[in-house]
């Protein structure tokens, strides 16, 4: 490990948590999982994808869960709704895709246009079809240590944790962020996982001194580069969740992370890059969760 005064200067280089590979791999078996399932059941499982509004950027990223659901062998059904769309119109539709039975999964993508009550929204979907474990019944059984439906970007990163570290037992973990989305829920698992975990928010009164205990850091706050190099204790195990698009100078736009990449890969142990980090494995975990939502709707033990 880095035994200067001054890690940035040293040659040291992080091993890169590389996402996109591991969710690679997750889909390539939830495949093999879909039609084996298919072959007892004879049922494929569905996936409905709600977006409100037209932002680009949410389109191609709806875009992409539709392909990549195909392509893992199941349904997609896509509603794409005008942002001028009610509150009542959207729960009458969470109503239909709740009794169609060729659907198993329901995603609201958020953020919802504004008048729209977002947790009536995800509160509408059936627990059972919840695959973004959003709903109170999910997050509630998440907070008891209870078998439901863990969201996406938190159980990939768990999955990633896990992959890296195995055991986490007693470990620091320290979590920037507390959206009922990412950080909240992530805590729980890390919690159940043996970790003694921390959480920082915008009261967090030091955060980069909170920051600088963890062995694990995870960081999911939508502000870019909000992590320097001195923030991270050498060796440290960095999640980095955050993403934002940023303008180069040359016009065009790049993402961004929650982490200054440059500095942190010089101080810590294992860090997820953006893109090809936490990104890739949520979608191959919205599968997953999209596939243990068709098990738990025909009767089958969630494993
Ligand atoms: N890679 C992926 O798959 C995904 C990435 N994201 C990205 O992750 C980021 C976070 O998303 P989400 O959780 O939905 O965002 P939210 O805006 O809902 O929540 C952000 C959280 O971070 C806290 N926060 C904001 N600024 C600071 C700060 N300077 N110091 C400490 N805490 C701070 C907020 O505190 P408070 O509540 O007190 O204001 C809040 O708890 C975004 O960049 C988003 O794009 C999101 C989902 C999936
Ligand atoms: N109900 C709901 N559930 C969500 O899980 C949800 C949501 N709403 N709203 C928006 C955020 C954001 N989010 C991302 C998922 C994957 C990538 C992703 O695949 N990123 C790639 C890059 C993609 C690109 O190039 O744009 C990567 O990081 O490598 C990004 C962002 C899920 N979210
Ligand atoms: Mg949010």
């Amino acid at each position: 490990m880095n035994s200067t005064s001054s890690p940035l200067t040293s040659d040291h280089q992080a091993i890169l948590i590389n996402g996109k590979a591991h969710a690679a791999t997750l889909r390539h078996r939830i495949r093999e999982d879909v039609l084996a399932f298919h072959d007892r059941h004879g049922v494929t499982p569905g996936l409905a994808v709600i977006l409100v509004g037209n932002d680009p950027a949410s389109e191609v990223y709806v875009r992409n869960k539709a392909i990549q659901t195909h392509h893992a062998g199941m349904r997609s059904f896509m509603h794409m709704l005008p942002e001028t769309t009610s509150e009542t119109e959207l729960l009458d539709l969470i109503e239909r895709l709740n009794n169609d039975a060729a659907i198993h999964g329901i995603l609201v993508q958020l953020p919802l246009p504004a008048g729209i009550d977002a947790r009536r929204v995800t509160n509408a979907i059936q627990p059972e079809k919840d695959v973004d474990g959003l709903g109170e019944v999910n997050a509630g059984r998440l907070a008891m240590n209870l078998p439901g439906i863990v969201p996406c970007t938190p159980l990939g990163c768990l999955l990633l944790l896990r992959d890296q570290l195995g055991d986490m037992k007693g470990q620091h973990a320290v979590v920037i962020g507390c959206s009922n989305l990412v950080g909240k829920p992530l805590a729980m698992l890390l919690l159940a996982e043996g970790c003694t975990v921390s959480i920082a928010h915008i009261h967090t009164r030091d955060t980069a001194a909170l920051a600088r205990q963890a062995d694990i850091l995870v960081v999911a706050t939508g502000c870019r580069e909000l992590v320097r190099g001195d923030w991270i204790k050498p060796g440290a195990t960095i999640i980095d969740v955050g993403i934002t698009r940023a303008q180069t100078p040359d016009g065009k736009t790049r993402l961004v992370g929650d982490v200054a990449f440059d500095e942190a890969v010089q101080v810590a142990g294992r860090i997820t890059p953006v893109p090809g980090g936490v990104g890739p494995m949520t979608i191959a975990c919205l599968l997953e969760n999209t596939l243990t939502a068709a098990r738990m709707q025909v009767g089958e033990t969630p494993s």
